[in-house]
């Protein structure tokens, strides 16, 4: 048994990387830390379109960055002001983040598909100042900001009202003001509705994601090793911090090229691989399905990739060996993350730049510079290798806590800095970490987040539903979608289908209910939460209305 990676320290049993802690540049802000070695690669690609090809060197990328800070400042965004990113990828994504950053501004990214209410909730939530999105999206705020003058900037043209992304171009680089970014300030605001209840703004520092890209790509031997000659397939969605983190901001640390899609579509996503000879995919567990099952993948030269990522949800040892074979030079492996976490708890060894042998079905060994122990549920004490309990991560990169909910962060977060995942796994005899269930409330469709909470408040707001509680069914396509247990109000005939209608028209698409099934009550416990359990035990059973 390796021991150096098994420490004990005050009765708890403590796991760490393989490899070596590093020296990590904690007090620089994010930008800084990104571009710190911006002089080796500036005429390099750094951002390339998919739709159109068109790239953006490394020197085009942070000259822009720093005008749109300049912009975003004249149109009165100050440091700790927050704005939201409403985009899907795009480059102007990437100067809104990076912009916001220089500013000492704060990004809160939302998905452009939620619906007006999700937007809105999101935006006075984060009491964001600025909106930036396309046109097709500025419908979404329009009364909202109208209401509470905040300026709606679109990145494709101006309708009446809005801002053209190109002004905030046209500043002049040097009057970004003089501000003093301290490590511990938030540059990033993604919503995760965590271990239970309402999704809430998770505040990622400066610290926090230098010290979360550092324990991926920096060091001798980094834990997910690339460098300025690779091209990452940037696929999945920036406003989500798996995409934000270990697409953008690592490509940005190395120098790689980061090659932009906006939307999955396997042909076009197979034919930009082998043109742009794409060498890292990281991906989600359903996109890895569909290169699986994809007749189009024979037509394809595919090898370029040297590394398959998986990570967001748990990938199947079928589906792994499935994909395997379709990448013939490339290691596949998962990582593991949690937005709350900062994201990254752990990460696939094989990807190193002096590999380790790993296992199939493993999310990785904890990240270096950083502290891990498995907890039994019931009593908190921490439990041995092999034994399954809850992942509990330590270390510089976590969150700083849930805005203006000290209540929920002090649920999360305990006084010596442990945050609790609120998944069940285990740690086996080589470090590496398997999970195995989930502690919390969360559904995940691929890859998504759905809060059971935010459905069930929705579906009691009807008057012909007196209770209500939502829990996951497993789905081959989407990993899991959520379903609603509801409780009819006296006389009422309400149907499936009513039901299902109702929920369709206030959330974004994978939020949708996909079964609805009628129950006399909601098993709950004598305080009144809602026994899940009972609920998922009673599906895996088969339930019929
Ligand atoms: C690319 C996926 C896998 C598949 O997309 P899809 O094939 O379009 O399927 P969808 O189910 O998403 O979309 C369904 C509908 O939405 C539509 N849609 C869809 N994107 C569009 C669009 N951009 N425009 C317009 N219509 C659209 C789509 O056309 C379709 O419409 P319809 O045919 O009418 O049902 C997509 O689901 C997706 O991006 N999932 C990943 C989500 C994600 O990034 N989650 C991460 C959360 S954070 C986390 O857990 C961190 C973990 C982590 C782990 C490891 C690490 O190292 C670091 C971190």
């Amino acid at each position: 048994m390796p021991m150096d990676t098994e420490t004990k320290q005050s009765g708890d049993l403590i796991f760490r990387s393989k490899l070596p802690d590093i020296y990590i540049p904690k007090h620089l802000p994010l930008h800084s830390y990104c571009f710190e070695n911006l002089s080796e690669f500036n005429s390099r690609p750094c951002l390339i379109d998919g739709a159109n090809d068109r790239i953006y060197t490394y020197a085009e990328v942070e000259l822009t960055s720093r005008k749109v800070a300049v912009g975003l400042n004249k149109l009165g965004i100050q440091q700790k002001d927050t704005i939201m990113i409403l985009l899907p990828n795009c480059p102007e994504f990437v100067f809104a983040f990076i912009g916001a950053s220089y500013l000492g501004a704060i990004s809160t990214m939302a998905n452009p598909l939620f619906t007006p209410a999700e937007v809105v909730k999101q935006a006075k939530a984060s009491s964001a100042k600025i909106v930036i999105t396309q046109v097709c999206f500025a419908g979404k705020v329009k009364e909202y900001a109208i209401e509470n003058d905040l300026k709606v900037i679109c990145v494709d043209s101006a309708p009446e009202g809005c801002v053209h992304f190109s002004e905030l171009i046209q500043s002049d680089e040097h009057e970004i003001p003089d501000v003093k970014i301290q490590p511990d300030d938030v540059v990033a605001l993604p919503y995760s509705s965590g271990t239970t209840g309402l999704p809430k703004g998770v505040m990622l520092t400066h610290k926090g994601l230098v010290t979360s890209v550092a324990q991926q790509v920096d060091g001798e031997n980094a834990n997910l090793y690339m460098h300025s000659d690779d091209v990452l397939m940037c696929v999945l969605p920036l406003f989500h911090i798996y995409s934000l983190n270990s697409v953008l901001l690592c490509a940005l640390r190395v120098g790689a090229a980061i090659l932009i899609m906006q939307k999955f579509d396997i042909a076009q996503f197979l034919e930009l691989i082998q043109k742009h000879k794409v060498t890292i995919g990281p991906f989600v567990p359903p996109i890895v399905l569909a290169i699986a099952k994809s007749p189009l993948v024979h037509n394809y030269d595919l090898s370029s990739v040297r590394t398959v990522m998986s990570g967001a949800a748990p990938l199947g040892k079928e589906l792994e060996d499935a994909v395997r074979a379709k990448f013939p030079n490339a290691k596949l492996g998962q990582g593991y993350g949690m937005t709350e976490a900062g994201p990254v708890l752990a990460m696939c060894l094989a990807f190193a730049k002096e590999p380790f042998d790993i296992k199939s079905g493993a999310c990785g060994t904890v990240v270096r510079n950083s502290e891990m122990k498995i907890v039994d549920p019931d009593t908190g004490c921490s439990l041995p290798r092999n034994q399954p309990g809850e992942i509990c991560i330590r270390g510089d990169q976590i969150m700083k806590g849930y805005l203006n909910d000290p209540e929920a962060t002090a649920r999360t977060i305990e006084k010596e800095g442990w945050l609790h995942t609120g998944d069940i796994g285990f740690i086996d005899d080589d470090d590496e970490l398997f999970i195995v269930d989930r502690l919390k409330e969360l559904i995940k469709y691929k890859g998504f987040q759905v809060a059971p909470a935010e459905l069930e408040a929705l579906l009691i707001n009807h008057p012909d539903i007196s209770d209500a509680a939502v829990v996951p069914m497993i789905d081959e396509q989407a990993g899991e979608v959520p379903v609603a247990f509801v409780v009819r109000s006296n006389g009422s005939t309400i149907t499936e289908d009513e039901v299902k209608d109702f929920i369709s028209k206030q959330v974004i698409f994978y939020k949708r209910v996909k079964r609805v099934f009628f129950v006399e009550t909601v098993p709950k416990s004598p305080s009144g939460k809602i026994l899940r359990k009972d609920l998922r035990a009673r599906l895996a059973a088969g339930i019929s209305n």
